[in-house]
């Protein structure tokens, strides 16, 4: 890569995300322009929303197939999943069982939460474990979800170097930081919500993502999630079929000491059809001590987080989220 292009993807990068939520309205990375040597094509980098991700659609619709099978099933066949009976928070949440903003009573969505099936790895930790498979009701489900799990998990890894290059790394500075990439995938389920509207009671209410940053499908024709931009305001993700939306999180915001600012959002079905989505949540291994990175850091803009591992960082976090303690 030349210099003028790193220092395109540079700019476009630092403006997308310096001071807070620096965006206006979401912008999109097409995949194969980040591959193409034109540097003018590069200054379309640093979007938020990405095409030509590489993941085939019939992945993507198997995955969400088998999620819908799951959602369907009777609530008690669902409640033998309970995530809050596994120790790593795995399988089902029902219905406002979570809580994404501490101001609201419960979000509107149900859930079933899958992690990397490397329980054996030397990547052992807290957050670590078996998954859980409704295997018994749906013999699909397994497989079909990996498998898109896995996609989402190397998409992941692509677009890891271009936060490193704008960052002044080494292009494949966070390669031996996501060998066991310990990322957290969601299926959910949003039912419609009927007016009069409790503003309290939100699909999701607002939040920031935990770990490095989420690729996120959506139910085409919904307009549902919204994120806040550098005016505070409000801005809908509208599907656009064939993308992804990226949202920055809190590790990397603490890695690169807010360089790159999460980014808050929130998600709300207020139409009269069913709506999914699947985000994944890109981390890096558990062990990965979170300082903050050097170009991050500077008389300006000293050094604001405690050092932690990614583990402990999801673990609190998680565990706040389902129990209401760390
Ligand atoms: O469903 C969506 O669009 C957003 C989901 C989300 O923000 C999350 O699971 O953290
Ligand atoms: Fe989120």
């Amino acid at each position: 890569m030349s210099s003028t292009q790193t220092r395109t993807i540079h700019t476009v990068f630092q403006a997308a995300s310096l001071g807070g939520h620096g965006f206006k309205n979401i912008p999109i990375i097409d995949m194969q322009e980040v591959t193409n040597d034109d540097p003018l094509i590069r200054q379309q980098l640093a979007r938020e929303l990405v095409k030509n991700h590489g993941i085939a659609e019939e992945k993507i619709t198997e995955a969400i197939d088998a999620g819908k099978k799951f959602f369907a099933l009777p609530t008690e066949t669902k409640l033998k999943y309970d995530s809050r009976n596994s120790t790593t928070v795995r399988g089902y949440a029902a219905l406002l069982s979570k809580n994404n903003d501490p101001e609201n009573n419960g979000d509107f969505h149900e859930g079933f939460d899958i992690g990397p099936e490397n329980s054996n790895s030397s990547q052992q930790s807290a957050m670590s474990g078996e998954n859980v498979w409704p295997t018994p009701f749906i013999p699909e489900f397994k497989e079909r979800v990996l498998n898109y799990y896995d996609a989402a998990v190397s998409f992941g890894r692509r677009l890891f170097p271009l936060f490193a290059i704008a960052l002044d790394l080494p292009e494949d500075f966070f390669e031996d930081k996501t060998r066991e990439s310990a990322s957290i995938m969601r299926i959910l389920h949003y039912p419609p919500q009927h007016g009069p509207y409790n503003d309290k009671v939100l699909g999701i209410g607002a939040h920031t993502d935990m770990q490095c940053f989420t690729i996120l499908w959506q139910e085409p024709g919904i307009d549902a999630l919204q994120v806040l931009n550098a005016d505070n305001r409000w801005v809908n993700a509208t599907p656009i079929p064939g993308t992804l939306v990226i949202n920055i999180g809190d590790q990397l915001s603490r890695w690169t000491n807010d360089v790159f600012k999460s980014t808050f959002h929130r998600a709300s079905n207020r139409s009269s059809a069913e709506r999914y989505s699947m985000p994944l949540f890109f981390g890096v291994d558990y062990n990965v001590k979170l300082h903050a990175i050097p170009s991050c850091v500077s008389a300006e803009r000293p050094s604001k987080y405690e050092v932690i591992t990614a583990g402990e960082h999801v673990r609190s976090r998680r565990l706040a989220a389902v129990y209401g303690r760390k």
